[in-house]
């Protein structure tokens, strides 16, 4: 095919969004017809949807008729961001996340990614995008890539790429091909400052530790347009005392950034306890005081089990598999 026909097909894709080659009426018919031989657009519609009380929704796909993911839309007064998920399940088996305790039933394609930002009612209202949903993104690092490139590329969807943040764990190798070559924020999720207490609660902590990842971050700027932010669930009289403040504030010193404290949802067997908005309150008071910027951010579709690490789709099994 002529190579104007790539530009054309990426326009019916991104642009116009169509759910069949058929609909690609500006090329030829035997074009579209060897097209057909070969491909199938994978938009689907999602399976099921429910509305939080504070307006949040959670919407859940099929992948290939056998698994589950979840996507989360949630509307705010300026914005609405989408969470999007990159693996059906996790592998990374942190103690505290609902989807760790699922366990890994497969990767996602950059198919499936997409498909969650164009199937939802909302899309065409949708400001952000956060991969805060199923899954760690940079263990599916190529399909991470290729749909960054395809969300912001002219040809793609044309978004900055300030309006899309990586959550991670912190894998390095990953985490550096994410630095060098997108221009997307970053949320690296630290959960404590003690290489040893971080490790009880995220395993991979013990190939990939803080100090490193915090490391390989100081070799990037982040005084400008790119942003990177830190994340921390507090835990009741475990992490949430001004001992793990100041060393959260001696970890990242130097670096320009944020910390965001999120309140820990707490999963059926439940194993940490949740922290009081007192101590949260004091602990983003202190790192205030010493110049970094720290807000407690306000738990979303909590009631819908929609909120950070409490996406599980293991009783979807039961009710949609045909
Ligand atoms: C579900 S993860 C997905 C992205 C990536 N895998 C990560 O861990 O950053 C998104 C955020 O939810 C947080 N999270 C996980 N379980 C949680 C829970 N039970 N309560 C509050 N936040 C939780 C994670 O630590 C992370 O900051
Ligand atoms: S917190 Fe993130 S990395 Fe850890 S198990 Fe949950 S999804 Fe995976």
């Amino acid at each position: 095919m002529p190579t104007f026909t790539a530009k054309q097909i990426a326009n019916w894709l991104y642009k116009r969004r169509v759910s069949s080659i058929e609909e690609m009426t500006n090329i030829s018919l035997l074009h579209r017809k060897q097209l057909n031989e070969h491909y199938y657009i994978g938009k689907k519609e999602y399976l099921y949807k429910q509305k939080s009380m504070d307006g949040a929704i959670k919407y859940l796909f099929s992948i290939n008729n056998r698994h589950f993911i979840e996507s989360v839309y949630i509307p705010e007064k300026a914005r609405a961001t989408l969470c999007v998920s990159s693996q059906i399940g996790c592998k990374m088996h942190c103690l505290f996340c609902t989807t760790g305790r699922q366990g890994f039933e497969g990767q996602l394609t950059t198919g499936d990614i997409i498909n969650q930002i164009i199937s939802i009612p909302e899309s065409a209202s949708l400001t952000n995008l956060v991969f805060m949903g199923m899954g760690e993104p940079l263990d599916n690092i190529e399909v991470l890539l290729k749909s960054l490139e395809i969300l912001t590329a002219n040809y793609g969807f044309a978004w900055s790429p300030k309006r899309i943040t990586i959550s991670t764990v912190g894998i390095i190798p990953e985490l550096k091909r994410l630095l060098e070559e997108t221009k997307v924020r970053l949320a690296i999720s630290v959960h404590s400052p003690f290489h040893a207490e971080r490790m009880s609660w995220i395993p991979i902590e013990k190939k990939y530790p803080i100090k490193k990842i915090i490391g390989l971050i100081q070799q990037y700027n982040f005084r400008f347009q790119r942003r990177v932010s830190f994340e921390y669930i507090t835990f009741g009289r475990l992490n949430d005392d001004i001992k793990h403040a100041s060393a959260l504030f001696r970890l990242l010193k130097g670096i320009p950034c944020r910390v965001n404290l999120i309140k820990y949802h707490p999963q059926q067997d439940t194993v940490l306890p949740a922290s009081d908005l007192k101590n949260m309150i004091a602990f983003r008071n202190y790192l205030n005081s010493k110049k970094i910027i720290c807000t407690i951010r306000s738990s979303r579709g909590e009631d819908i089990s929609a909120a950070c690490g409490m996406l599980s789709t293991k009783k979807n099994k039961r009710n949609f598999l045909f």
